[in-house]
């Protein structure tokens, strides 16, 4: 026998109810939806916090949404790159990849980083499954500009894989490496990749998870941070000149994704604990939410009203 005065020495936590209570409205809003989670290389670095970020997609799964993990690992392969005094290149945020170094990002992208999420996610139950692009052709590429190497550019998704894994109720591990329409394999830009994928398997939501609290009009200017965009905004800062490297195809993977139906792309902090859990099951909205064609038109409503427009456009 136990006593309760000594096992809930604290007393029971209203808090943690009200938290809970405070979830079921966006769970009900995103319950039975597909969710491609980006997970870049930059926000992948601290492996405990990696290891939580794979909990909490499983706990996702436990609530009923169906996760779909696209990663990168463009830190990984510069330290490897280093190592093999292989310059570090990229124009317009895709890396110059010789054919040399094309065998050690599928080394790093399918051998390590994507292993690792593997294992870090499947101590929650063995929902996670590998795959790579190239696997029963997910992600098809042809060689985008001669210049850059093989660096592809992605003119097909095959989604039966995906769509079975997820049917199955397992979880897609995806490295972005894509086969070639020519044979052989192209590296694609995990960010680009993850756009194609939210489109053609008609995801809900596109999340971004990487090392900055969302993208800043004016990178790193605080007070430049931004919280919501319209896809026409969104558009025209890519024509602009203000976005770096990382940012340029994130932000064009999310214009992608939105035109093709998808209801809302974030960029958010992958190195904030629980920051999907968060974003998708809170009050408290996090970083950068670009919004697609049906909700645009909400972008001017109070707080409230957003939030009944939300939930008569997603039911
Ligand atoms: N306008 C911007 N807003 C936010 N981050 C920016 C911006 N321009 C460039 N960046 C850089 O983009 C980086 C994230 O892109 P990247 O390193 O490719 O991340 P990931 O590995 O998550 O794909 C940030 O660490 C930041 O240094
Ligand atoms: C063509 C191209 O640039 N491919 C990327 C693939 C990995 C990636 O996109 O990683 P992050 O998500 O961590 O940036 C690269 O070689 O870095």
């Amino acid at each position: 026998m136990k006593y309760a005065s000594d096992v809930r020495a604290d007393g029971p936590s209203s808090t943690a109810g009200e938290i809970l209570y405070e979830a079921m409205p966006w769970i009900k809003q995103v319950t039975g939806k597909t969710i491609v989670i980006k997970y870049g290389g930059s926000a992948m670095e601290n492996p405990e916090l990696a290891a939580e970020v794979m909990a909490d997609i499983v706990l996702l799964k436990i609530i009923g949404i169906n996760p779909v993990l696209v990663h990168g690992g463009g830190k990984a392969i510069n330290r490897v790159f280093d190592k093999f005094d292989i310059p570090v290149e990229f124009v317009d945020g895709q890396r110059v990849t010789t054919d040399q170094a094309m065998g050690l990002v599928r080394m790093v992208l399918t051998g390590e980083v994507n292993q690792q999420l593997v294992e870090a996610m499947n101590a929650h139950g063995n929902m996670g499954v590998g795959v790579s692009g190239t696997d029963a052709g997910v992600i098809v590429a042809e060689q985008a500009n001669p210049a850059l190497g093989r660096v592809g550019k992605i003119t097909r998704i095959n989604t039966p894989l995906i769509e079975d894994l997820v049917a199955d109720d397992y979880i897609p591990i995806i490295a972005s490496i894509a086969i070639g329409e020519d044979g052989g394999c192209y590296n694609v830009n995990a960010d680009i990749a993850a756009g194609h994928i939210a489109a053609a398997i008609g995801a809900h939501k596109i999340i971004f998870l990487t090392d900055v609290d969302g993208l800043y009009e004016n990178y790193p200017d605080p007070a430049s941070l931004i919280a919501e965009m319209t896809l026409g905004e969104a558009e025209a800062m890519i024509r602009g000149d203000k976005l770096a490297s990382g940012m340029i195809p994130k932000l064009a993977s999310c214009v992608r994704a939105l035109e093709s139906g998808v209801n809302g792309a974030h960029i958010i902090n992958g190195t904030v604990p629980h920051a999907l859990l968060l974003e998708l099951l809170t009050d408290s909205g996090m970083g950068t939410m670009v919004t697609g064609l049906a909700s645009a038109q909400f972008l001017n409503l109070s707080p409230v009203g957003k939030f009944a427009a939300k939930l008569i456009e997603n039911r």
